[in-house]
């Protein structure tokens, strides 16, 4: 038996697949990882720290493995988005990374659409300025950090850090390199025209290539530290959310995932990169060749759950927290949440927006607490279906993935408020699972990811609406949507007294 493994870089965490060629899951390893947050809208993570978590779980599976490394042919990556990772001429770490839901850049997206222009930055990238996207990081570094700036040889995204030590080599694939608001998604190619408008040389930019492409193989060090064998080939990988459309069977037009992870995401599959959006969803390319999605994000959905949990129930595990949200009817007793705990992207691109509570009661235990925040975070995902639907996408099924979707009640409450048939496969790791496929199919081990997609994916669950839920949560899903418009101006005049 051969298999291949599959690297998730996450935010809250490392996850690392065994899989063989059956799809079936061998082994799984999960490594904790945990943010820096020095001020309010700043969030960091040292690439140091994902490379010692990253070997030390390959280690650990290869010891529960217990088989031949040599059977292990290959090794793929999907990793958390935007992230900027600054490297030096010997390309060692100049600066902890600045990741995708770190908002300090503001001031540097103005910048972005003064010098460059919003139409024409659409029409290179087809994606707007946003907070959390790579360029503006690279900005605000040159800004406020010249010195370490001045040092810096090559940016990378924070799968390419990890792969890259594990190979010795560097490279960004099309999928995470759209993220990065630098690639002319017309021509797949660096954008010269916006690294020479911005002052940024071109040189910065890594090699580009294909998610299933071979990028190296093993270091013999590494093979010392893991066990792996220097004969497994590595390839590239994808960001998170194309490796999750992958990892979930999103692989032609009309399939639609809904992510619950750190952030949340609605993604439906594009065949072609010429559709216009306006920037109101984000367009990227996906880790299939020649294939696009378009996505709408919530900066935190599963972060609200943890940060709640983190905060008021901070010795219990997830699945004691949410245990009774099922006793609570739909609508919490009439508490609601907005999950904009770092900001958010869609529908409303707005980082000084913050959550809210609105309506507690002294009648309201903690299980209102919690299922209010579950439906916050669907009412916000559910804005994106709203905004796919009001551009004529048909939503009627759709597949569920991420660590939401460890919770039945969540799933049922998707398909209520969806109000659509939403499908569980047997592995909730839909990102982990994509680049393990990538490294099946760059393998040779299936003539085109489809193939692989036929053979490792299995459905496990279908969850489907109800039809006295569905009117209720479209009732309040209308108040949901009035929080934000009434709380704005108020978190504008908060914005001084944040730390
Ligand atoms: N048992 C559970 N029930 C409901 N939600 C859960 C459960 N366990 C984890 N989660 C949610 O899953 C999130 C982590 O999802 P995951 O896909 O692992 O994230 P990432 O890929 O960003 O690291 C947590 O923040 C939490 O909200
Ligand atoms: O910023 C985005 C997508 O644009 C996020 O989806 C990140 O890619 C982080 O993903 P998770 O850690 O939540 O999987």
């Amino acid at each position: 038996m051969k298999y291949v493994i599959g690297v998730d870089l996450g935010t809250s965490a490392v996850k690392l697949l065994l899989i063989n060629q059956q799809g079936e899951i061998v082994q799984e390893v999960s490594k904790s990882l945990s943010l820096i947050q020095e001020r309010n809208g700043y969030s960091e993570q040292d690439p140091r720290v994902w490379v010692k978590e990253s070997v030390s779980g390959l280690s650990e599976l290869l010891e529960k493995f217990g088989g031949s490394a040599d059977d292990i042919e290959g090794i793929s990556f999907s990793g958390q988005m935007h992230g900027l990772v600054l490297l030096n001429g010997e390309n060692q770490v100049l600066r902890n990374a600045i990741l995708w839901n770190d908002t300090r850049t503001t001031k540097q997206c103005k910048e972005i659409y003064e010098v460059v222009g919003n139409d024409r930055l659409l029409e290179i990238t087809k994606n707007p300025a946003l907070e959390g996207f790579t360029l503006p990081k690279l900005l605000w570094v040159k800004e406020q950090e010249p010195e370490i700036f001045s040092k810096a040889a090559k940016f990378v995204l924070p799968k390419d850090y990890l792969r890259y030590k594990l190979t010795g080599l560097l490279h960004m694939d099309y999928s995470d390199a759209a993220g990065t608001l630098l690639l002319d998604i017309r021509s797949n190619s660096w954008s010269n025209e916006l690294c020479e408008a911005l002052e940024l040389s071109p040189d910065l930019c890594p090699p580009l290539v294909d998610s299933h492409e071979q990028t190296g193989s093993i270091t013999s060090y590494i093979s010392e530290l893991t066990g792996l064998s220097t004969s497994t080939r590595v390839f590239a990988g994808g960001a998170d959310n194309a490796c999750a459309a992958i990892g979930s069977g999103i692989l032609e037009e009309g399939k639609t995932l809904c992510s619950i992870g750190t952030s949340g995401v609605i993604l439906s599959y594009e065949s072609s990169n010429d559709k216009e959006f306006g920037g109101k969803v984000h367009y990227f390319n996906h880790g299939a060749s020649e294939a696009y999605y378009t996505m709408g994000v919530t900066l935190a959905a599963g972060y609200s759950l943890s940060w709640f949990k983190e905060v008021f129930a901070n010795n219990e595990s997830f699945e004691d927290l949410v245990d009774k949200v099922d006793t609570v009817p739909p609508g919490s007793n009439g508490l609601l949440f907005t999950p904009y705990v770092f900001g958010e992207r869609t529908p409303h691109a707005d980082a000084s927006i913050r959550a809210s509570f609105i309506g507690m009661d002294s009648s309201h235990t903690r299980n209102d607490f919690v299922r209010a925040v579950m439906e916050g975070i669907t009412f916000s995902l559910n804005g994106s279906i709203d905004l796919f639907r009001k551009n004529g996408k048909k939503i009627v099924t759709v597949v569920s993935t991420g660590g939401g979707t460890k919770n039945d009640h969540w799933l049922q409450m998707q398909a209520d408020i969806f109000d659509v048939n939403v499908i569980k496969l047997a592995s909730e790791q839909g990102p982990g699972m994509g680049a393990a496929m990538l490294a099946a199919y760059g393998c040779g081990w299936f003539d085109s990811l489809k193939d692989c997609a036929d053979t490792f994916l299995k459905v496990d669950q279908t969850y489907t609406p109800d039809p006295e839920k569905v009117k209720k949560y479209n009732e309040i899903f209308a108040i949901y949507l009035d929080v934000y418009g009434q709380t704005k101006r108020l978190n504008e005049r908060l914005v001084p007294y944040r730390k």
